[in-house]
Order: C-alpha cells, then sequence, then structure tokens
C-alpha cells in the first residue's frame, strides 16, 4: 500500500472542485434544501418581529390578550411552518447526499472494473474497502450538513443585516464588524486540522490493509503461532490511529470552543449595548428587543459551518484517495468508460482469437509476451506450465481484467475494446483457483449465475457438476446456509458448487483455473466428465496439471516464461518430446 503525501494547495483546489462538481449529481435538491432552509430563516425573521411586538404591547401598553391574538395566530403558524420547513429541508439534503455518495461509488466501481484487480492488489484491499465505504459514508456529512451551512453562513446574516439596518443601523454595524471573526478564526485553525486529518486518513488505509489481511490468514497465523505477534502490531497500529484521530479531536474541540467564545462574546456585547440604550432612553423596547432575538440567529449559522467544518475535513481527505483511483491512467485509451451498450454482437462463438497480446505488471518486468493463438467455438484446451509460466495472467486478460490489452482479443473477427468488457464478461463463466461464494444459503449462490432458473434448471446443473449428492445429505438441503468463502464445506464441495453455478449459467465460454485440484479420484472422474460433455458444445479453456485433463484437451497450450512455446494435441506434443514432455516427466519423478 502506497500512503499519500498531504496534498499541496493546487491539490486542494483540485479536490474542492472535484467535490463541487460531484454535488452536480443533485444540484437541484442541494438548491432545493438550501431554498427551504433560507425560506425558514425569514420566518424567523418575521416571527421575531412578532414576538417583540407583542410583548412590547403587553408591557409598554398593557394589552389584553385579545388585542395581541392577531399576532399570537400568525406566530403560531410560523412556528410551525418552520418545523415543517426545517425537516424539510434536512431531508432534501440528505437525500441529496445520498444520491451523490451512489453516484460516487458506482464511478469508483466503473473505474476499479476498468483498472482491473492488479490494481486492488497493488493499493490493498482493505485501502480500497476503506475509500469505497467510509470514504463515500464521509461525503454524507459533507453535502448533507456542510455545503449547506456554507450557503447559509452567508444568505441568512445577510438577511438579517437586510432588516436590521433599517430598523437600527447601530446594531447592524455591530453585527458586522463582529461577523467576520468567526470565519477568521475558522480558517486559521482549519490549516492545522486538514493536515492532522489526512494524516488520520492514511493511517486508516493502513489500519484497513492490514485487518484486511489478518484476517484472511487468520488460521495460517494461529498456526505459525503468530497471533500474539500480529495483536501486539495491530495495538501499535492502532494506537497510532488513536492518536492521529485525539489530535485532529483536539483541535475540533480547541475551534468549537473558540468559535462558541467569540459567538457569545459577540451575542453579549450586542445586548450589553442594546441594554445601555434602552436604559438612556435612546431606544425603543420593540426594536431592541428585535436586535437580541436576531442577534443569537444572526451567529447561528457561522457557528453551525465551524461545527461542519470537522465534515469538510473529513470529505477533502476522502476526496483525495477517491480522486487518486480515478485519475489512475489506464495504459490505453484512457477516455474509455465501461458501457451497458456495447456495439458487441455475440449470440454464440464461433472462433475466439489472441493477437499479438504483451502485458507486463505495473513497474515489473514480468508478464506475458507475443500471445497468438486461436481458439474454436467448442472443444477443451488446455493450458499447461510451471509456476509463474504465466497461465494466470493469460487467463486475466482473456477475462477482461486488464483492460488496456483488451483490444488484443477478437471474437468472431470483431476486436473488442474497453466498453465491451461487462459485455465480454456475461459471455464467460470463470471458476479461479479459489471461487468465491458468498456468506448466503447455497441456493442463493447458484442463482448467481441465473436468477430465473427453474428448480429443474439448478437440479440438472448440480446434478452435471457432481454436486447434487453431498447438497441433498446436507441438513437443510439447497437452502443451507454457507458461511463466508464457503466456510463450512470441503475444498472439493465448494469447487463443486462453483461448477454447478458455471453450468447453471451456460455460458459459451466456460474459463477453469484447476477445476479438479481439491477432488478425490472418483469426484475428479466424475467433474471431468461434466467438463468434457460441456465442451462438446461449448469453448472450455482450463489451466491444467493433471494428466486426465491434458489428455481429453483439443488442444494443448505449453507456456514458459511468459510466452506459449508449444500447442497441439497431447500424443504428437510428447513424441516432440519439447515443453510438454518435460512437464509431464518432472512431475511423474515428483510422483515417484
Ligand atoms: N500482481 C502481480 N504483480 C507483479 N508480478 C506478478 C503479479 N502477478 C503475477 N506476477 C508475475 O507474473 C509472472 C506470471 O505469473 P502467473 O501468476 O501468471 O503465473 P502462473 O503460470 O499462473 O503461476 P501458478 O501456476 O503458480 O499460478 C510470474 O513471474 C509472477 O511473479
Amino acid at each position: 500500500m502506497t500512503t499519500n503525501p498531504r496534498p499541496n494547495r493546487a491539490q486542494q483546489t483540485t479536490l474542492r472542485a472535484f467535490l463541487k462538481n460531484h454535488a452536480n449529481h443533485a444540484g437541484s435538491l442541494l438548491k432545493m434544501s438550501i431554498a427551504l432552509g433560507t425560506f425558514n430563516a425569514v420566518l424567523m425573521i418575521a416571527s421575531a418581529y412578532l414576538v417583540a411586538r407583542s410583548i412590547h404591547l403587553v408591557m409598554f401598553q398593557q394589552a389584553e390578550l385579545a388585542t395581541i391574538t392577531p399576532l399570537l395566530w400568525p406566530l403560531a403558524a410560523l412556528i410551525l411552518a418552520r418545523a415543517m420547513l426545517l425537516g424539510l429541508s434536512q431531508r432534501t439534503s440528505a437525500k441529496a447526499a445520498l444520491k451523490i455518495k451512489t453516484a460516487m461509488r458506482h464511478t469508483l466501481l466503473e473505474k476499479l472494473t476498468l483498472l482491473g484487480p492488479s490494481y486492488i492488489e497493488q493499493h490493498g484491499h482493505g485501502a480500497t474497502l476503506n475509500t469505497l465505504h467510509n470514504g463515500v459514508e464521509a461525503l454524507h456529512d459533507y453535502y448533507a450538513n456542510y455545503l449547506p451551512s456554507v450557503a447559509y453562513s452567508a444568505l441568512i446574516p445577510l438577511a438579517i443585516l437586510m432588516v436590521i439596518f433599517p430598523t437600527d443601523w447601530k446594531a447592524g454595524l455591530i453585527f458586522l464588524f463582529t461577523a467576520p471573526l468567526i470565519p477568521f478564526f475558522m480558517i486559521l485553525v482549519g490549516h492545522q486540522a486538514e493536515q492532522l486529518n489526512q494524516q488520520r486518513w492514511q493511517k486508516l488505509a493502513v489500519l484497513g490493509n492490514y485487518f484486511f489481511d489478518r484476517l484472511q490468514g487468520l488460521t495460517q497465523l494461529k498456526l505459525f503461532d503468530a497471533t500474539k505477534r500480529e495483536l501486539k502490531q495491530i495495538a501499535k497500529i492502532s494506537d497510532d490511529f488513536r492518536h492521529a484521530t485525539l489530535s485532529v479531536l483536539k483541535i475540533a474541540f480547541l475551534s468549537s470552543f473558540a468559535l462558541e467564545f467569540f459567538a457569545t462574546i459577540s451575542v453579549a456585547l450586542v445586548a450589553v449595548i442594546i441594554g445601555f440604550r434602552l436604559f438612556f432612553g435612546t431606544l425603543d423596547f420593540a426594536t431592541g428587543f428585535v436586535v437580541l432575538l436576531l442577534a443569537p440567529e444572526f451567529y447561528l449559522p457561522l457557528r453551525q459551518l465551524g461545527s461542519h467544518y470537522h465534515a469538510k475535513l473529513e470529505g477533502i481527505s476522502a476526496a483525495a484517495d477517491m480522486l487518486k483511483i480515478l485519475n489512475e491512467p489506464i495504459a490505453e485509451n484512457t477516455n474509455a468508460t465501461i458501457s451497458d451498450h456495447s456495439p458487441l454482437k455475440l449470440e454464440c462463438i464461433e472462433q475466439l482469437q489472441i493477437n499479438n497480446l504483451n502485458f507486463h505488471y505495473p513497474n515489473s518486468h514480468e508478464g506475458i509476451n507475443d500471445i497468438n493463438l486461436t481458439f474454436a467455438g467448442t472443444g477443451l484446451y488446455a493450458i499447461v506450465g510451471q509456476s509463474g509460466a504465466g497461465k494466470s495472467t493469460l487467463l486475466d486478460c482473456l477475462l477482461g481484467f486488464n483492460p488496456q490489452v483488451i483490444s488484443a482479443i477478437v471474437v468472431n473477427q470483431q476486436q473488442l475494446t474497453q466498453p465491451d468488457i461487462l459485455h465480454w464478461q456475461q459471455h464467460i463463466a470463470w471458476i479461479p483457483q479459489q471461487p468465491t461464494l458468498l456468506f448466503t444459503t447455497i441456493k442463493a449462490n447458484l442463482l448467481l449465475a441465473k436468477p430465473d432458473a427453474t428448480a429443474a434448471q439448478l437440479a440438472a446443473a448440480v446434478k452435471q457438476a457432481g454436486a447434487l449428492e453431498f447438497i441433498n445429505a446436507l441438513p437443510n438441503g439447497f437452502d443451507t446456509h454457507i458461511g463466508e468463502q464457503g466456510e463450512g464445506l470441503s475444498g472439493g464441495q465448494k469447487q463443486r458448487i462453483a461448477l454447478a453455478r458455471a453450468f447453471l449459467k451456460q455460458a459459451p465460454i466456460l474459463v477453469l483455473d484447476e477445476p479438479t485440484a481439491h477432488l478425490d479420484s472418483q469426484t475428479e472422474q466424475q467433474v471431468q466428465h461434466a467438463i468434457n460433455e460441456y465442451a462438446k458444445t461449448h469453448l472450455v479453456i482450463v489451466i491444467a496439471h493433471r494428466l486426465n485433463t491434458i489428455k481429453h484437451a483439443k488442444k494443448i497450450l505449453v507456456m514458459q516464461k511468459g510466452t506459449v512455446i508449444e500447442q497441439g494435441r497431447f500424443v504428437s506434443l510428447m513424441q516432440q518430446q519439447g515443453g510438454l514432455f518435460n512437464l509431464v516427466n518432472a512431475r511423474s519423478h515428483r510422483n515417484d
């Protein structure tokens, strides 16, 4: 995982512009929320006038209840309207934030899909998850609270000044000169707080990566008796994070205290001056009382801006991580987007070609070179080679996980482009070495491939994968809940569920990585038979080690050091005594 240095001034401007641009996803909702909030403030000013007038009538003109009733009714209506406006405005801004967060997650996921799994591996699953989840969540307060409060801090004091100046210009002047104190102090502490908050986010990303890694490898850590050591390390990283959080909180408390202090002093100053003027009779009670009622309301939006300043810091720090993902260049065709409207036409696969495929991992010489292959629409193709020969890399490129080289793939004479990737992937069923099974029932896991599958289709696919017997033997059959990553099932059982899911999808291309690795010899035969049957009508590409798989292949592709060194049928390749011959011999020696 890499850590971001603190963004400089130009980058911060970019981050603010980025957050502002994203507000456009719910621009009208945000504007509506601000308009409702501002209208609420206008009603507040009107109710202050009504309250002051009523009290003035009662105290100085001994007015009866009947005299002030015409003032009290509108006052009650104003109070009710204000409560409704406040609720509506908050609801609208929350809705806007939700819309923006959804759009942001969508944009990030699209970009991550384009960048492929290698980007996530390089930057850490925990850190990426942190950006996608905590980062996007941190934007909620930014859009729902901070942005509206920026608008209120300008609009509401302005509205109050507009009515105070004609009423009592001296009080207006006090408001005018004390108001800037609050934003000034906020900017002063904000700079330091921004830096500390950025550091806090970096520490959170490190913590996320560390937790994710250790949780995944918990069993192995236990076996190596390394849990205590790791716990110490986790405690240390958590402590670093705690210190970083406390530093931010210290600044936040300090700034809130200062803002409250300035606001209170300003209100007190107005109150003292009004008091003196009332005492010396240079001001009438109703005017003085209106000013006193409006004084706290004048500073309230500025105080709220101060209390939401933390949301701004969080938003900016989270945006830095997001922008890093979104600005990550894709080697070729950087303007490409993933589209649901791919021009690719694929009713069935007649031919699949890989032309001049060259791929290298970022900052590394490792990868695959000069791959040129042709696959027919049906048949079993086996990819073999020593560990590190480039088999998985080749499959990753074929599956569109490395979008920058997608144009090397030609299907039915159509060259793929980046917008085709999603559409292309829908035509492939893929079973990696460790297939993903979700924390739900077996049935739900199977239906992921074809949500509308009938019970008969489900049973047929499961039977074909040799999984029907063991699923039926489970206490709840298809409704048995399995843990995360298929916890509660054996390796072979997980593999067969994944296979059944692939069969259910009936994709024209089935790609498998070591499909029989975890199976006993009887199940291996069953599964191999099922794969061979599927290959009669579909294209099956498999990374294979077992002789059984290789022998039945229509073509074997032998890889070495990132290139395909030979290809052909088993018997002829063995007769050539080349790469495959050496591999088979080395393996049989190992087994001896
Ligand atoms: N994310 C990565 N970053 C950098 N290099 C990588 C990455 N993944 C793989 N490699 C390198 O690329 C080469 C090909 O790896 P690949 O995983 O494709 O081999 P393989 O034939 O599938 O190996 P195995 O049979 O052990 O799974 C190896 O030298 C490997 O070290």
